[in-house]
């Protein structure tokens, strides 16, 4: 039987701006499986990159709401003592900027074998030095001996972002949260640091939240998929679905936004508009709605909610039932599942 690792319940993460409040993940339930990946899409500003601080408990000054459950604990009621714990052994994360990730006075050895000890207090430091060494080894880097006594501005891009693999993969962990793991990196380290990440699946059968803007990753790893806008869920379904079957206007804007290989006669359709900023998110009715201003007003729902119109498959907002791209006129107009 699937063991679910993360039941997340109405997780609702605000910050302060002047004197109110404002949710930038906004009501979001989701679950992460033992041996699958979650992709988390969305344009820049679409709560990504809260929404994974809110699971590892990272923000400092943010209002959280709702439960995050980790096989079945509230990790939000947690002391500091025991989600530092839990962060770095059970639950661990790669960041999208390995610079920021890593402590520039500290050797790499050093913020591996720190990471090992939260685990195992008992390791002694021989056994900690060689168990680091061959975590670096593991990440794919050559001579991982003689960066155990690197520090961080001595390695290139690539090589840090693998220590941040190795520092967050060093405890087996069974939640990995990696953003944008591989923004920062050229084409040949982005699919082999993509290549470990699927071998820790395999090997570990942890489940990966991986958060990323790019569809080719989504494509080449995940299981399945969770699309973003303006802080809420709009489209949670399997891989293969999103790609063949999107059904909310936001997921059909991003897919057709990307030149395909395959589909060469297909049409682009740039996407106009922005993510609204926090404190000008609408917060009443669709939040796409003023994105695709040609749909008639009426097919938007006055409050949307996330429903599953197949097994396994939500879309949030009625406004997918007649959503078209203006070029292809309303008669070409998308009817709903097929
Ligand atoms: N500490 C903070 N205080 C106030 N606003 C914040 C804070 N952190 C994020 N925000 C705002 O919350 C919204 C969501 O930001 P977030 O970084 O989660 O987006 P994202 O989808 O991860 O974007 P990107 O892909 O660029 O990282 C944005 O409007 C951002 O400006």
């Amino acid at each position: 039987m699937t063991k679910t690792l993360l039941n997340i319940n109405n997780l609702t993460t605000s910050f302060q701006i002047e004197d109110a409040y404002y949710a930038a993940v906004d009501d979001v339930s989701l679950t992460l499986n033992e041996n699958e990946v979650l992709a988390v899409v969305g344009e820049s500003g679409c709560g990504k990159s809260a929404l994974a601080f809110s699971i590892m408990q990272l923000h400092n000054r943010a209002r959280i709401e709702g439960d995050i459950l980790f096989k079945g604990d509230d990790i939000t009621t947690y002391a500091r003592k025991q989600i530092n714990k839990l962060r770095g052994d059970q639950m661990g994360m790669i960041f999208q900027d390995p610079l920021t990730a890593l402590n520039p006075l500290k050797s790499i050895g050093d913020q591996i074998t720190e990471i090992l000890l939260l685990h195992n207090k008992k390791l002694s430091k021989d056994k900690r030095k060689k168990t680091a060494i061959s975590l670096l080894d593991k990440v794919g880097i050559t001579f991982p001996a003689h960066v155990y006594n690197q520090f961080p501005h001595e390695l290139s891009g690539g090589m840090r972002q693998r220590a941040v693999v190795a520092i967050a993969i060093a405890n087996d962990p069974e939640v990995l949260i990696a953003d944008e793991p591989t923004t920062s990196l050229d084409a040949t380290i982005q699919s082999q640091i993509l290549d470990l990440l699927n071998d820790l699946k395999e090997s570990m059968h942890a489940g990966i939240i991986l958060i990323t803007h790019d569809l080719g990753v989504v494509a080449e790893m995940a299981d399945r998929v969770a699309v973003m806008y303006a802080g809420q869920m709009v489209e949670i379904t399997d891989v293969y679905t999103l790609f063949n079957n999107p059904q909310h206007p936001y997921t059909r804007s991003l897919l057709s936004s990307v030149p395909s290989l395959e589909a060469v006669d297909s049409k682009l359709h740039v996407i106009q508009g922005i993510v609204p900023s926090l404190k000008k998110m609408p917060r009443e009715g669709c939040r796409f709605r003023s994105r695709i201003p040609w749909i008639d007003q009426s097919a938007h729902e006055d409050h949307p909610q996330l429903r599953e119109i197949s097994p396994g498959h939500f879309v949030r907002c009625t406004c997918y039932q007649s959503f078209y791209f203006p070029d292809e006129g309303k008669e070409d107009q998308h009817h709903g599942v097929s």
